[in-house]
């Protein structure tokens, strides 16, 4: 019979600590309010985020409220998103609540997020990261795909990695969320797509028929901020800064900050394909980059490592890339 003792961080005496400055007044006549895309994702990510802040400060159920807010990038399905308005679509109707202070806290999908944000929010912590990894579905290797497979996605990153290594493959659009897209695959509008594990995972997706893989981050390194949940906060909300502080996993936002200035000094958009990647072991982070031309007949890679407390050396790894890369590269590009 196996030991049942079980010890939660909540339960700890002690363990959830004073509460910061000013929000027992808050508490005092409102709940804490969660800010959130309505999607089963964003939902599944906003209620993590509930619960780390309930344990973290020994917080009752309903003094933490989630508010979903439906965002236009989840209305129009039928257009890639780079054609239609690009990552603002995910953020724009989150950030009027957070602004206009009907809502205290706005929960990303970091991967979504814009490199520039509005100068009056700031993003306070992140969840520790999930599994980065892309997922093939539809196939158990790249190698094993039929000739000419259609493959759907409306990533330019995931269509050219998968025309670099395979260029007989066809790319047809592919929108909408997790579970739309499995139903795309299942139906046969295409022989194989690409999904975030980190978002399998959360949903608790089992893919039951389903051959797949999770692509070794040595031979695909997926999207900048994959695998990340991002929480965002009124830059002169004190109180809420100290609060959501309070659950930042350091290493993971090191890593996505670093993938994030990379992405700034690249000027990169929603057309352009990038891949990379930061890991951190101690003080120190490593970055592993990759751009594509467009149809993944070109690409340029590289990779740097430096100090956590060196905030320029991302963009000099962007110069490095942009400097060497071919003009397919560089026109997908605005660099700063
Ligand atoms: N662009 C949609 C999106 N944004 C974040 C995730 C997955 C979760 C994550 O990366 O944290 C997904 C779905 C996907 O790419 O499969």
């Amino acid at each position: 019979m196996a030991d049942t003792t079980h010890t939660f961080a909540s339960e700890t005496p002690g363990a959830s600590g004073a509460l910061p400055d000013g929000i027992a007044e808050i508490l005092a006549t409102r709940p804490i309010r969660l800010g959130t895309r309505a999607s089963p994702l964003a939902m599944a990510q906003a209620y993590m985020t509930a619960a780390a802040l309930r344990a973290r400060w020994g917080l009752a159920e309903d003094q933490v409220e989630l508010s979903p807010v439906v965002a236009s990038g989840d209305k129009i399905t039928d257009r890639p998103l780079a054609d239609v308005g690009g990552k603002a679509l995910w953020t724009r109707e989150l950030d009027w609540s957070l602004g206009g202070g009907t809502i205290d806290l706005s929960v990303h999908s970091m991967k979504d997020v814009e490199t520039i944000r509005p100068e009056a929010f700031v993003l306070a912590a992140m969840l520790p990261r999930a599994d980065v990894r892309d997922v093939l579905l539809g196939s158990p290797s790249i190698a094993a795909l039929p000739q000419g497979a259609r493959f759907g996605t409306s990533s330019p990153r995931r269509a050219a990695q998968i025309r670099m290594i395979r260029p007989d493959v066809v790319p047809v659009l592919f929108r909408g969320n997790v579970a739309t897209r499995i139903g795309k695959l299942q139906s046969g509008e295409a022989d194989a797509t690409l999904l975030a594990a980190a978002g399998l995972d959360r949903l608790g997706e089992r893919l039951t028929g389903i051959p797949s893989v999770r692509l070794e981050t040595e031979v695909w390194l997926p999207a900048p901020s994959q695998g990340a949940v991002g929480i965002e906060v009124r830059r002169d909300d004190a109180p809420m800064r100290a609060l959501i502080g309070g659950i930042d996993d350091a290493p993971t936002s090191a890593c996505v900050m670093a993938e994030r200035a990379l992405l700034e000094a690249l000027g990169g958009d929603c057309h352009s394909a990038i891949a990379a990647l930061a890991r951190i072991s101690g003080t120190t982070i490593h970055l592993r980059a990759v751009l594509y031309s467009e149809d993944g007949a070109q690409h340029v890679a590289g990779d740097t490592t430096f100090a956590a407390s060196d905030p320029g050396a991302p963009a000099l790894l962007a110069a490095e890339l942009l400097a060497k890369a071919p003009e397919t590269i560089t026109r997908l590009f605005n660099p700063r």
